[in-house]
């Protein structure tokens, strides 16, 4: 009767699974599993070796069942333990190890996937098995190969114009640690000499929500963004429900108070590899999330930030972790770059070991008064270097004339021409110089643009190679240096070794070192 009942459970288990039906299934298979178990327990006594080892892989096989049910609902803790069940029965089960391999595939574990896909790879029939095994060995290869070296390369498709899949990526962790920070709570910082481009972190969203803003930024436009982000909350809250480790992940993050007293995780923590025992779930309320959320969050679109492959009129809104540990600074030395769901963080320019890492939140080519008011939407009042800098000096009535003459129609060469004998008279050198170039970049920009203001100011305002240097040792690489650069470049009829290989070198900082020669020259010329 037992025997009889099992049978049918099976069937009706089996059925299910080939209907994709996961939860029913994963219903009928428990039932079917504990009823085996408890067989198995009795048989034990009377020692029937034959039946024994019947019951065992019909067990093996319902876990490794089990576990594909479990997976497709993203229940990937169990899963993995119904894997471990299996395989403790059958250390060599083709089809669990090819479950267990994707699951971990899919969490990122590479190298821990990859011995799942060899281990498979050993079953003699496995070419027969599943001709699919070779594409998962190839992958996880790759991928685990990325995440070691950080020898990403999307060169082929940049080249093709962005067309088909995006590329896949791993994530990555370079050479940083979380500290304390100067600026507030916890920063990144770099525990090696990097030189600009050179990744910092490649990471995919927990969550992430977009849309197609419509053109007028009116009501509806408001009301989208209300939508997207309510969206965005219950994608991150099912998330960090459905998985310990990442909800613990979230829980470390700032929700904006008393950052300077939070605790300081180990870089470790963020890596897929990291095993999860002793992880504690962490207090996480909605009121909780939602402050989470507000300061960590990131926009896919800001002047900062590149997107590839998109078009420009989508909006995107994401949490990425270990990013939201990188505090903003109007004199950056990292930027990002958004690769689907990705974002790869890379150094702007050169970075010495020590060094916190900071990236923009938001355009810093502004003025400070309105890199203040930029820094109030984000709730804080930025403490970096460059504004505590200029908020002595923009007190000067001569910066708050140019100021005003540029909201006037003041000429841009007078502008600059001021600002430069300002700055000689008060003896601004080195950084500092930049950080006001910078401030004042629209109106260097448009100067150097117009062939007439050029001509007219002549030597009263400095070559633009000279500001580009210091604009870009105050504030990184940006695409808007790079393109005055280029056309500064054009102009003198330059173009040689040593020019192209600075123009390389911006370009790196701005897109990172993620493309070869050919596809840089592209994105260059892309503008993008
Ligand atoms: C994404 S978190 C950055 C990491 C954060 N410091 C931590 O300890 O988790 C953003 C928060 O860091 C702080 N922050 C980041 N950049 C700052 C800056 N330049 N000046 C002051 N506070 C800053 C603000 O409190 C902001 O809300």
């Amino acid at each position: 009767m037992g025997e009889e009942l099992m049978q049918q459970l099976r069937s009706r288990a089996t059925e299910l699974l080939l209907r994709e039906e996961w939860n029913e299934s994963v219903q009928a298979y428990s039932h079917f599993i504990s009823l085996c178990q408890h067989h198995i327990s009795r048989i034990h006594q009377h020692t029937d070796p034959d039946h024994l080892f019947k019951l065992q892989k019909s067990l093996c096989l319902a876990l490794s069942n089990r576990a594909e049910a479990r997976s497709r609902l993203r229940d990937l803790a169990n899963a993995l333990q119904d894997c471990d069940g299996a395989l403790e029965i059958e250390g060599t089960h083709f089809k669990t190890l090819l479950c267990k391999g994707k699951i971990l595939l899919g969490l990122n574990r590479y190298s821990l996937a990859l011995d799942c896909f060899k281990a498979a790879l050993l079953d003699p029939q496995a070419g027969l098995k599943c001709g699919a095994l070779e594409g998962y060995l190839d992958r996880c290869k790759k991928l685990e190969h990325q995440s070691r070296t950080g020898a990403f390369d999307l060169s082929d498709w940049v080249v093709n114009g962005f067309r088909g899949k995006f590329p896949e990526l791993a994530e990555y962790i370079g050479a940083v640690q979380i500290m304390k920070s100067e600026i507030s709570g916890r920063g990144l910082f770099a525990t090696k000499n990097v030189d600009a481009g050179t990744l910092v972190l490649v990471t995919k969203a927990i969550a992430t929500e977009r849309c197609i803003l419509p053109e007028q930024n009116d009501d509806s436009a408001d009301n989208i963004q209300l939508v997207m982000w309510k969206n965005f909350i219950d994608k991150v809250v099912e998330s960090a429900s459905k998985c310990k480790r990442l909800h613990h992940l979230i829980s470390v993050l700032s929700s904006g108070e008393d950052e300077d007293v939070l605790e300081v995780p180990d870089v470790n923590l963020f890596r897929p590899e990291t095993q999860e025992s002793g992880l504690s779930m962490g207090k996480l309320d909605m009121g909780k999330i939602l402050s989470i959320l507000d300061v960590n969050s990131l926009v896919e679109d800001a002047t900062s930030a590149k997107v590839l492959g998109k078009n420009s009129d989508y909006y995107g809104v994401g949490l990425w972790i270990l990013p939201a540990f990188i505090n903003h600074s109007c004199s950056p030395n990292a930027r990002r770059l958004h690769v689907g769901d990705h974002v790869i963080v890379h150094a702007s320019r050169d970075v010495k070991a020590g060094e916190e890492i900071t990236f923009a939140y938001f355009d810093v080519l502004l003025p400070w008064r309105k890199r203040t008011d930029m820094a109030k939407t984000w709730g804080f009042q930025c403490n970096c270097k460059r504004c505590k800098f200029e908020e002595q000096i923009c007190s000067k009535m001569e910066i708050q004339e140019i100021q005003m003459g540029l909201e006037r129609g003041l000429d841009m060469g007078d502008a600059v021409y001021r600002l430069e004998e300002g700055m000689r008279r008060w003896m601004v050198r080195g950084k500092e110089k930049g950080y006001l170039r910078a401030s004042f970049w629209a109106a260097y920009s448009e100067a150097y643009e117009s062939e007439k203001t050029v001509r007219r100011w002549g030597r009263r305002i400095p070559a633009v190679e000279a500001v580009v240097d210091s604009v870009l040792e105050a504030v990184g690489s940006d695409e808007r240096v790079l393109k005055a650069f280029m056309a500064g470049l054009k102009r003198s009829g330059g173009g040689g070794v040593v020019e192209i290989e600075r123009a390389m070198k911006l370009a790196r900082g701005v897109y990172g070192k993620v493309v070869k020669k050919q596809a840089m020259r592209t994105l260059i010329s892309l503008g993008y």
